[in-house]
């Protein structure tokens, strides 16, 4: 508790420090002379932008808020561009924490010592960041692998410092009704989510091992295999990965990479895990990207770090193709409309007034050779405008749209002349035809047979039955029910006449061959 009050004041300090209280995402402008104030009265300087304020806070406030501000820098629907900017600029500059804490995390966790679990283990950690850090390690099998171990102790901190964000998003929505637009205490429970599925390594392990076998007879990615009988939720040992840093394009380049190829495979990749599985990697930074230059697999690439992905089900795949289609077609009544129909926009929208305000944010960016348009753009000034339409964005789209961005950044890095649409344009067209077409219709109908086979069988008893309900008069429906009995009737009818017509056709036959076999005798 003492210790609680203690960071809070620890926190006020800091955000008093940077002038955090003045810092007016709205576009308030605060007086000079308050400023001057400020400095005299506080001691301190807050001349420096907003944005650079608030990372240096952060920055002095420790690990959970340098991530807090990382995953912030991602909302660019939320936060103002200059306020965006500079957050992403947020690094993990965390020292490695004790191989003898990771050690003894690696033996309460897996039940054994490295020295037993491992052939050979290197104590000096090849990666170190927020919340885990990765050591290498040869399995007794003499496979070479990668073991996260999770920083000791995070949990708690993690707890302590989230329930303090969280009270203070409750005084700032109360107090300053502004920030309401910005949505404190939402972002905060979103964070508090993120954060504690990363904290469950096993929950990553999962999530690499759906996407290997997602790209199982891919020739363009590959994916570590996690070695389960050494995971736990606070370690995973997973397969060893070899290759070259994606933002490493010189060597690359020395290698023989075809830098066009790596660029539009990225392109596909990501397309392919949108459109075909749902499920995307979805922290795609260069840092987690390696392309392979083994004989086998050169010009492979190599994912890393799996703590976040998104999915995605049909109902977004189809929001994402028929906006982006529409888009590219400058169609933006049927962005409106797509809007309003799938229920995204309040049925009281009026389309003409969503259509003029997409319009007047997407035509600028077509103002440019469609190699240059970004898609991950176009989304963001999407979710911007369809948000002053109460258009609640759903956050897996949030996620969607900054991996496109991650995605088209490195996609130009490797070439900048990559033209997205061209790539990205038969994976909308091919999900638009199986969801609309007779193949799609044909698709759909034999995923549910297994459900009509048990369904089937049972059919006959249940039209009876409602019907028979439906007899008894309750409701408005009676007059409908009553027409479906009449109905039933009818065909009772028809099929009686038919039994008999079939009875007195087999018995007419036999007679009539009786007939004629006694004939003679007669
Ligand atoms: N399977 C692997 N094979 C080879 N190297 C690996 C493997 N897994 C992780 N690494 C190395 O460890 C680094 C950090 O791994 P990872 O990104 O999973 O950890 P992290 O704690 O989530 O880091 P960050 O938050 O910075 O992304 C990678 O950039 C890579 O250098």
């Amino acid at each position: 508790m003492i210790l609680n009050f203690l960071r809070l004041l620890k926190i006020l300090r800091v955000a008093t420090k940077y002038g955090l209280d003045e810092i007016a995402i709205s576009g308030l402008k605060v007086p000079r002379t308050a400023k001057l104030i400020n400095t005299i009265i506080f001691w301190r300087d807050i001349s420096a932008p907003r944005g650079k304020r608030l990372r240096m806070a952060l920055e002095e406030l420790g690990p959970i808020f340098v991530k807090f501000g990382q995953v912030l820098s991602t909302r660019r629907d939320l936060m103002p561009p200059d306020i965006a900017d500079e957050l992403a600029r947020l690094q993990d500059r965390v020292p490695p924490f004790d191989s003898d804490l990771a050690i003894a995390q690696i033996t309460r966790s897996l039940g054994s010592h490295p020295e037993q679990l491992f052939a050979s283990f290197e104590r000096d950690p090849v990666a170190s960041a927020s919340i885990a850090q990765v050591h290498f390690a040869v399995l007794k099998n003499g496979k070479e692998v990668a073991v996260k171990v999770l920083r000791p102790g995070m949990k708690k901190s993690i707890d302590e410092d989230v329930a303090l964000m969280h009270v203070a998003a409750g005084l700032t929505e109360r107090w300053w009704a502004d920030s309401k637009r910005l949505k404190p205490r939402e972002v905060i429970a979103e964070f508090d989510k993120y954060l504690h599925d990363e904290l469950d390594l096993m929950r990553e392990a999962a999530n690499a091992s759906q996407l290997r076998r997602n790209f199982a007879n891919s020739n363009l990615l590959m994916v570590p295999e996690m070695y389960w009988d050494f995971c736990s939720s606070s370690v995973i040992v997973m397969e060893r990965m070899h290759g070259i840093p994606v933002s490493q394009i010189e060597r690359l380049a020395a290698e023989g990479v075809d830098l066009k190829k790596l660029s539009s495979d990225g392109v596909e990749i990501f397309f392919t895990q949108v459109f075909r599985d749902g499920f995307f990697h979805a922290d795609m930074h260069p840092g987690n990207i390696l392309v392979s230059i083994a004989p086998a697999t050169f010009g492979r690439y190599i994912a890393l770090d799996f703590g976040i992905v998104g999915t995605l089900n049909d109902f977004d795949k189809d929001y994402l193709s028929q906006n982006f289609l529409a888009f590219f077609q400058r169609d933006y009544k049927r962005v409106a409309e797509a809007h309003i129909e799938s229920g995204w926009a309040p049925p009281d929208t009026r389309v003409d007034e969503l259509e003029s305000a997409v319009r007047a944010c997407c035509e600028p960016i077509f103002d440019r050779p469609l190699k240059d348009i970004s898609f991950g753009q176009i989304l963001l000034r999407l979710f911007q405008t369809s948000r002053r339409f109460n258009v609640e964005v759903q956050p897996q789209l949030v996620l969607l749209q900054k991996t496109l961005l991650n995605i088209e950044g490195l996609g130009r890095q490797l070439d900048p002349n990559l033209d997205l649409w061209k790539t990205a344009k038969p994976y909308l067209e091919r999900w638009m035809g199986e969801q609309i077409g007779i193949k799609g219709m044909f698709e759909r109908l034999k995923a549910e047979a297994p459900r009509y086979g048990h369904i089937l069988p049972q059919l006959p008893r249940l039209v009876h039955r409602a019907l028979e309900n439906a007899q008894r008069p309750h409701g408005a429906d009676t007059e409908l029910l009553k027409l479906l009995v009449a109905e039933q009737r009818r065909t009772n009818r028809m099929l009686g006449f038919f039994v008999y017509f079939a009875v007195a056709l087999g018995v007419g036959l036999g007679a009539f061959q009786l007939f004629l076999r006694f004939q003679p005798v007669l």
